[in-house]
């Protein structure tokens, strides 16, 4: 592949087929292909069924699907806003004059209209008008899956992102945790017929001789359509369909404290500004949830089950262990500005906790993790971080500036990080040797397992000391036929998923979307070779109609990287774009330097201290050491340290100057 300079080269070759030249599969007519039996085959997942005789689907008629569990709730926020020092629950009033702005149960944002097939809502097709070419079939053509470590990243830095995900959007009408109530296949994998299933039914259609689903006869994946504001009764204003979103749009870790302030009821102490945490076996953990076997893969309604802010939370281990520390961190905060300052009352505390926590993950968001993704060049060029030194204010708050999720962002270009994400989880000890692992798709919606032993913090060093996957084509198996299998020998495909969530949300085309982005428009296939190899080119041919029915998901994917960054130059504009609306359409965002919002600079400098690794060091079992860049794998320049040489954020700054101090400030040194 030649790119312009400047460019990483993203090598495929494993991909091509073998030998030979290579126009199309032959799917429809019913042929197997020869590529899909021969390298994209994993080992261990052989076809030996034969083939079917019928190349089409059957389908089978089932009862009709259960309507959807409720309409969407609608976003009520106030008339009139005061102006408070604390952001609201819900987000509402911190856009002063548009208080419903970045909500939940409001619109994501686009960049470019939607694509839809009817015009109003039908899912994306082909500009000949034909069905675009099987989601799961692309993601198994076009995408490898290939175990290839990241020597860069560990596996905290793929979590977070997920953080930051479940932090800004949730589609809605979705589930991660059990299995949808609305079913588009049967539970043996057939499709269910048309004429019955439930009008939000858009199934994934498995082609015959998959390595991995025709050995169980799969014909069918589940697949939902996300609610839009014509399912809504209070959000539809006319034009084609646009999706909701259920959380709100700010980094404001709702996440950690809900969407609302009913949802922050029920997870909060009401005590000394504490967060609910339940004490089991010497340790503090997530409060347990009060339905097991609807929120979590239990079998055992005994089973250790989590409640949070965000419903996704018991989703995989490492979400859990970092929704974890994030709620310790926010107690830890208010004991310790509760020994500061005896007179502060539980409101008090609770927002000046929630505060401090929401301040010291943006700044870790923005500057220890984002400048991984983007490049810190291109975040400086595109002042989405300033170098903004000591307790120095960032005043460039617009109110101009919407702060809602880009629907490109969330349903394309962030998903391409799924790309990170490794099935195998080691168990460290304080010593990073390895005790054991597990297997990702056996603790799916399983978090109990943090609970047994030593091992919520062996695998918090496990997670700092693993590496990622590298950010490229591949995503891993334990995703890629195994998500959320549920003791099935296979579960559904993460990458086909968000392939069939695209063309649901109709996405503009990767071709739109690179002219959106300054790049050279495409008018033939041989065009996408400025940031595309050759043969991955002759890859999309053989499965697309044309070269304007490239998804954005797929084509995106496929670029050469950004030198310095782990997208390519489409992924990084949406991503881009999306980050500097996060932070500049943020009223409350941390470097703000507003009176009543803001802190003071002594504060602000205190928390541009925070990092990754201190917030594990603070909120492990005992957790006794860690490398300084905990985003970035152990090396020379990165040892692993004692906890007590990582620079701490000072909450003494915190002291309320209107009153005597306390003598004792031991409680905020008292830590390793
Ligand atoms: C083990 C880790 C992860 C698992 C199992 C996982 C799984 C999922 C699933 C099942 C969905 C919903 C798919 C659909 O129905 O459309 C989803 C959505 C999404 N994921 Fe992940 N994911 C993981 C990590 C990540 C990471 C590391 C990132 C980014 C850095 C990410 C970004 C997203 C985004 C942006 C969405 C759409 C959110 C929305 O607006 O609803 N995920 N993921
Ligand atoms: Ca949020």
């Amino acid at each position: 592949l030649k790119v312009s300079s400047g460019y990483h080269i993203v090598h495929n070759d494993h991909l091509q087929p073998r030998g030979g030249n290579f126009h199309g599969f032959g799917y429809l007519q019913g042929t197997p292909s020869q590529f899909l039996l021969g390298n994209a085959l994993p080992t261990g997942l052989a076809d030996t069924s034969p083939a079917p005789q019928n190349p089409f689907l059957s389908i089978v008629n089932t009862p009709r699907a259960p309507p959807m569990p409720a309409r969407i709730a609608c976003a009520s926020p106030p008339a009139v806003c005061e102006k408070s020092a604390y952001r609201t629950m819900d987000g509402s009033c911190n856009h002063l004059e548009r208080p419903g702005l970045g909500v939940p149960n409001t619109k994501y944002g686009r960049l470019l209209s939607p694509k839809y097939a009817d015009g109003i809502s039908a899912p994306t097709r082909s500009v000949t008008g034909d069905e675009l070419p099987s989601a799961r079939l692309v993601s198994l053509v076009a995408f490898g899956e290939q175990d290839v470590p990241d020597p860069q990243f560990t596996l905290h830095n793929m979590q977070w992102g997920q953080i930051i995900t479940h932090d800004m959007s949730m589609q809605a009408g979705g589930t991660q945790s059990k299995k949808h109530p609305t079913r588009c296949c049967t539970d043996d994998g057939r499709l269910v017929g048309l004429d019955v299933a439930h009008k939000t039914c858009f199934a994934i259609i498995v082609p015959p001789h998959d390595p991995a689903y025709s050995q169980v006869g799969t014909e069918c994946l589940n697949f939902v359509r996300t609610l839009t504001d014509r399912d809504s009764n209070c959000q539809y204003t006319g034009g084609p369909a646009e999706q909701l979103t259920v959380v709100t749009a700010y980094m404001d870790l709702s996440l950690v404290y809900g969407n609302s302030i009913q949802q922050n009821s029920d997870i909060r102490e009401f005590q000394g500004g504490r967060m609910i945490v339940e004490e089991r076996n010497g340790a503090k953990w997530l409060p347990l949830s009060r339905n097991v076997t609807g929120d979590c893969d239990a079998v055992d309604p005994n089973e250790v089950c989590y409640r949070a802010g965000d419903v996704r939370v018991n989703q995989n281990p490492g979400l859990a262990i970092l929704q974890t520390v994030l709620l310790r961190e926010h107690n830890r905060i208010a004991d310790a500005l509760a020994a500061l300052n005896p007179h502060f009352d539980d409101r008090t505390l609770f927002q000046e906790a929630r505060k401090i926590n929401i301040a010291q993950y943006q700044h870790i968001s923005y500057y220890e993790w984002l400048p991984i993704f983007l490049g810190g060049e291109n975040m400086l060029k595109n002042r989405i971080i300033y170098k903004a030194p000591g307790g120095s204010y960032v005043n460039d708050y617009d109110a101009n500036i919407d702060p809602s999720v880009l629907n490109e962002h969330a349903t394309a270009a962030f998903r391409y990080f799924h790309s990170q994400i490794e099935g195998r989880l080691d168990l460290l000890s304080e010593l990073r040797s390895v005790l054991g692992s597990l297997t990702l798709s056996d603790w799916f919606n399983r978090p109990g397992i943090l609970e047994v032993g030593d091992n919520f913090d062996s695998l918090t060093r496990g997670h700092a000391t693993q590496p990622e996957e590298l950010t490229d084509i591949n995503f891993d198996r334990q995703i890629k036929h195994f998500l959320f299998r549920r003791n099935m020998p296979f579960g559904s495909d993460l990458r086909s998923l968000d392939i069939q969530r695209n063309r649901d949300h109709g996405l503009a085309s990767y071709n739109d979307m690179r002219e959106f982005c300054g790049l050279k428009r495409a008018s033939s296939w041989e065009d996408f070779g400025d940031l595309i190899s050759p043969q991955i080119i002759a890859t999309l041919r053989s499965l697309y109609a044309s070269h304007e029915d490239v998804d954005l998901t797929v084509g995106a994917s496929l670029e050469a990287h950004v030198a310095g960054a782990l997208a390519g130059p489409t992924f990084l504009c949406i991503l881009t774009e999306q980050f500097y609306r996060t932070r500049v359409g943020d009223r409350f965002f941390y470097e703000n330097g507003d009176k009543i919002t803001g802190f003071t600079p002594d504060q602000l400098a205190e928390l541009r201290k925070a990092s990754m690794a201190r917030l594990l060091c603070d909120n492990g079992n005992n957790i006794a050491s860690m490398q300084p860049e905990a985003f970035k794998t152990v090396s020379g320049s990165n040892p692993v340290v004692p906890c007590s040489s990582i620079p701490q954020v000072d909450l003494t700054k915190w002291i309320d100057q209107n009153v005597q101090p306390p003598s004792d400030h031991s409680i905020l040194f008292g830590k390793k």
